[in-house]
C-alpha cells in the first residue's frame, strides 16, 4: 500500500489540503495517509518548525502532500531566529528529501480562457514548465549575514547542482515541444556564467536535438506574460523560479490554481506554488485547485498512476466552468469547488 505524508502546514494550508486529501483518497482509496507537523504550528506544538518525527516520516514514504507555511506579516514567527521560522522548515524539509527539481506546469485550461488576462488566442498557446532548481541559491547557501549595517546573501551554484537540474529540464522536453531555455543573468553574474557553460555543455554532447536558448531574466519576465506561448520548459535558479513561477500564476488566472511537484532521488514532495494567504485564511475561499492539482502530479511522479492524475485533471478543469472562488472573481467557497471536483470524479 502506498503512503503518503500529508502535512497541511499553517493558514490556508490545511484548508486547501483537506479539499486535496478527499479528491486522492476518492482515485486511490488504497493510498494510506499519515499526518504531520510542519511550519508555524509544528514550532509552537513542538518548538521546530521540521521535528524529527515529520523528518522521519516523509523519509519513509512514497510521496508527500503539503499545503502551505507562514504567518501575517505580523505574526510572532516572524521574530524567531531564522531557522526557527516556518519559511525554515519548509526548506529543511526540501533539503531532507533532496528535491532539487521544482516542476511548476503553467496552462490555460481549454474552455477556461476567459480567466486569463491574455487575449484568447494567445492564452490558449500557453503550456509551459518552468524546471526552479530547488536546493541551492540564495536560499540556501551558508554564505549569508546581517553585519551591523549591511547585509548579504550569496547565490552560489556547483557545476553539478546545474547539470542535475538541467538534465530534468531536457529529459522533461524530450517528451514537450524539445525546446529549452535556460534562464539566467550572464551579462552580469558569475554564477550566471557557471550556469550557462554547464546548460550548454550538457546540450552539446547528451541533447544535440533539443533546441536551446540562453535568455535573461529580466527580459524573460516581460515575455513570459506577454508571449508566452514563446516558451517550451524553461529552466533556472532557485530565486529566479520562484518569482517567475508566481508571475506566470498571471496567466492562468489565479495563483491558487498552480501546482508543483518537487523530485529527487527519494520521495517526491507535492505542493501549489502559493504561500499560506494570511489575508483570507479561516474565511473558507482559498481555492483548492493547486493542491488538488499537485495530488494529479503525485500519482503521476510517484505512483505511476497517469489515467488518475488526468481524471483529476478534467475534473478541475470541468468543474472551473461552474464553480470559482473569489481569486477567479467568483463566490464559490473551497469547499463547493472541492466538491464539485469531486462529483465529476
Ligand atoms: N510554499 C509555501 O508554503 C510558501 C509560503 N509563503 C509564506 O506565506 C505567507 C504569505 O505570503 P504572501 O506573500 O502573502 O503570498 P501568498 O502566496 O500566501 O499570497 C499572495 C496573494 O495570493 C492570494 N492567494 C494565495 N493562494 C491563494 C489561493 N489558494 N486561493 C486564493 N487566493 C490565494 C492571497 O490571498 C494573497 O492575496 C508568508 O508567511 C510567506 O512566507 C510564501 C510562499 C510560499
Ligand atoms: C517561502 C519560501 C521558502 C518558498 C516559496 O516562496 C516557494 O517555494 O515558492
Ligand atoms: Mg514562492
Amino acid at each position: 500500500m502506498p503512503k503518503v505524508v500529508v502535512l497541511p502546514g499553517d493558514g490556508i494550508g490545511p484548508e486547501v489540503c483537506a479539499s486535496a486529501v478527499e479528491v486522492l483518497q476518492k482515485v486511490a482509496p488504497d493510498v494510506q495517509l499519515e499526518y504531520h507537523l510542519l511550519g508555524g504550528g509544528a514550532y509552537d506544538q513542538t518548538g521546530s518548525p521540521f521535528p524529527d518525527a515529520t523528518r522521519e516520516a516523509v523519509l519513509s514514504c512514497d510521496a508527500v502532500l503539503l499545503g502551505t507555511v507562514g504567518g501575517a506579516q505580523n505574526s510572532p514567527w516572524n521574530s524567531l531566529p531564522r531557522p526557527l521560522r516556518p519559511e525554515s522548515g519548509l526548506l529543511q524539509l526540501r533539503k531532507a528529501l533532496g528535491v532539487y527539481a521544482n516542476l511548476r506546469p503553467v496552462k490555460v485550461m481549454p474552455g477556461l480562457e476567459s480567466l486569463s488576462p491574455l487575449r484568447e488566442d494567445l492564452a490558449k498557446q500557453v503550456d509551459v514548465l518552468i524546471v526552479r532548481e530547488l536546493l541551492g541559491g540564495a536560499y540556501f547557501d551558508p554564505r549569508r549575514a546581517i553585519d551591523g549595517d549591511a547585509a548579504y546573501n550569496t547565490i552560489g551554484y556547483s557545476k553539478l547542482e546545474v547539470d542535475r537540474v538541467a538534465r530534468v529540464a531536457f529529459e522533461a522536453a524530450k517528451t514537450r515541444k524539445g525546446e529549452v531555455t535556460s534562464v539566467d543573468k550572464a551579462n552580469v553574474l558569475e554564477v550566471s556564467e557557471l550556469w550557462r557553460g554547464v546548460v550548454q555543455h550538457l546540450h552539446d554532447t547528451e541533447y544535440p536535438d533539443i533546441k536551446l536558448e540562453h535568455e535573461y531574466v529580466d527580459s524573460v519576465a516581460m515575455l513570459l506574460v506577454k508571449t508566452p506561448g514563446r516558451y517550451d520548459v524553461i529552466v533556472t535558479e532557485n530565486l529566479f523560479g520562484d518569482i517567475l513561477s508566481d508571475l506566470a500564476a498571471v496567466i492562468p488566472g489565479s495563483l491558487g490554481v498552480m501546482p508543483s511537484a518537487s523530485l529527487g532521488d527519494g520521495p517526491g514532495l507535492y505542493e501549489p506554488i502559493h504561500g499560506s494567504a494570511p489575508d483570507i485564511a479561516g474565511k473558507g475561499i482559498a481555492n483548492p485547485s493547486g493542491t488538488i492539482l499537485s495530488v494529479a502530479m503525485l500519482l503521476r511522479h510517484s505512483l505511476g498512476r497517469d489515467a488518475e492524475a488526468k481524471r483529476i485533471e478534467d475534473a478541475v478543469q470541468a468543474a472551473l466552468t461552474e464553480v470559482r472562488t473569489p481569486d477567479l472573481g467568483g463566490k464559490g467557497t473551497t469547499q463547493e469547488l472541492g466538491a464539485a471536483v469531486l462529483a465529476r470524479l
